[in-house]
């Protein structure tokens, strides 16, 4: 069962006469009640994907093709202008650095009101009050914090305020974009059981929690998708893809982190040797073939099929032929 599907989702930024491929060909499953992680190197698409699934891309970001299918519905996610009525309440963003999330000169009622009024125009500022600190409630802040400009809280307070705002309209989905990257440690703890809570208490019906940590999400996700240049080239339950990961991206991702799970403490670290590929120009085969110990001669010209296994899926041609092999004995 999914409570979204995303398929087909490629876009591309211009910039000047040159196209930069961001995703490309994106295909991904949230379950109900789960957290799905989605995990990559700095500049393999995430924030893309997050301000396409928030149904909020920048203006230069042209979204080619793609389908979002959602509480019964598939939004056609190459047309902005039917997203604007879905933002927020069935699809809403838990954005990047709480503090910039926060208009520095308004309260957080008047903020919330805003917030509540956008999906209700005729909702009475009583009323948005009264929503608003049942959900400050529930998320254990105190009844003072709406009328509290945001430099009077604590870092960790607004980052509950901002979570509180992005869930206030109920969305079905919540797309997080880096949320946890300006926190310590502990605040990234606590912001893991807020998120864990809103999804088990039904404040919202699922999470796509985007970082570049691995660490953090396999304390956080249910499942992780594996993203490189543009694309999902593993998605798994979080801990096998931690144990086991299939991909060779995967592989050398989760060499080069430390992972807090049992037997993997204490193991060398490594980096991924070479660098990502240029997005500039559209590539036929499996992005990662360059620098891949394991690569086969199709590798860099045919792209991989996208292999389904039980619980899990992989884009890789050694995966595929090893598939077929088995088959074939
Ligand atoms: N406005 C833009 N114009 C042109 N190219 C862009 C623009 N924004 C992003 N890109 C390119 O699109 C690709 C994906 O960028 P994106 O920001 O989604 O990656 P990311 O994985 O979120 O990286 P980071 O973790 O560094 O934020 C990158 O190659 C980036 O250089």
């Amino acid at each position: 069962m999914t409570l979204a599907s995303i398929t087909n989702l490629s876009a591309h930024y211009t910039a000047g006469d040159q196209r930069f491929h961001a995703l490309d060909d994106v295909a991904l499953d949230v379950r109900p009640g789960q957290v799905l992680g989605v995990v990559g190197e700095s500049g393999c698409g995430k924030s893309t994907m997050a301000s396409v699934l928030s149904l909020n891309p920048g203006p230069s970001l042209r979204v080619t093709s793609g389908t979002l299918a959602i509480g019964g519905r598939d939004v056609d996610l190459t047309d902005t202008a039917s997203h604007r009525a879905l933002r927020g309440g069935t699809v809403a963003l838990l954005p990047q650095g709480a503090l910039n999330a926060l208009n520095p000169t308004r309260r957080v009622g008047a903020m919330a009101h805003d917030i509540l009024a956008a999906g209700d125009r005729r909702i009475t500022r009583a009323e948005s009050l009264r929503r608003t600190a049942a959900r400050l409630e529930a998320l254990e802040l105190p009844p003072r914090v709406l009328r509290a400009y945001p430099h009077q809280l604590s870092g960790g307070m607004r980052q509950r305020v901002v979570t509180a705002l992005a869930t206030l309209r109920n969305p079905r989905l919540l797309v997080a974009d880096e949320p946890s990257s300006a926190l310590d440690v502990s605040s990234q703890r606590l912001l893991v059981d807020l998120l864990r809570r809103l999804v088990a208490d039904g404040l919202v019906e699922g999470i796509v929690f985007i970082t570049h940590d691995v660490a953090l999400l396999s304390e956080l996700a249910d499942r992780i998708a594996v993203m490189y240049a543009g694309r999902v080239v593993e998605e798994a339950p979080a801990k096998d893809l931690v144990a086991a990961p299939r991909h060779p991206y995967a592989q050398a991702l989760l060499a080069s982190v430390l992972v807090p799970e049992p037997g993997t403490r204490g193991h060398r670290v490594t980096g991924i040797p070479g660098a990502p590929p240029d997005l500039r120009a559209p590539i036929p085969g499996c992005p990662f073939a360059p620098r891949c110990a394991h690569a086969l001669d199709r590798c860099a010209d045919e792209r991989p099929p996208r292999l389904v296994i039980g619980e899990r899926d992989d884009s890789c041609w050694r995966s595929a032929e090893a598939e077929e092999a088995a088959h074939v004995r």
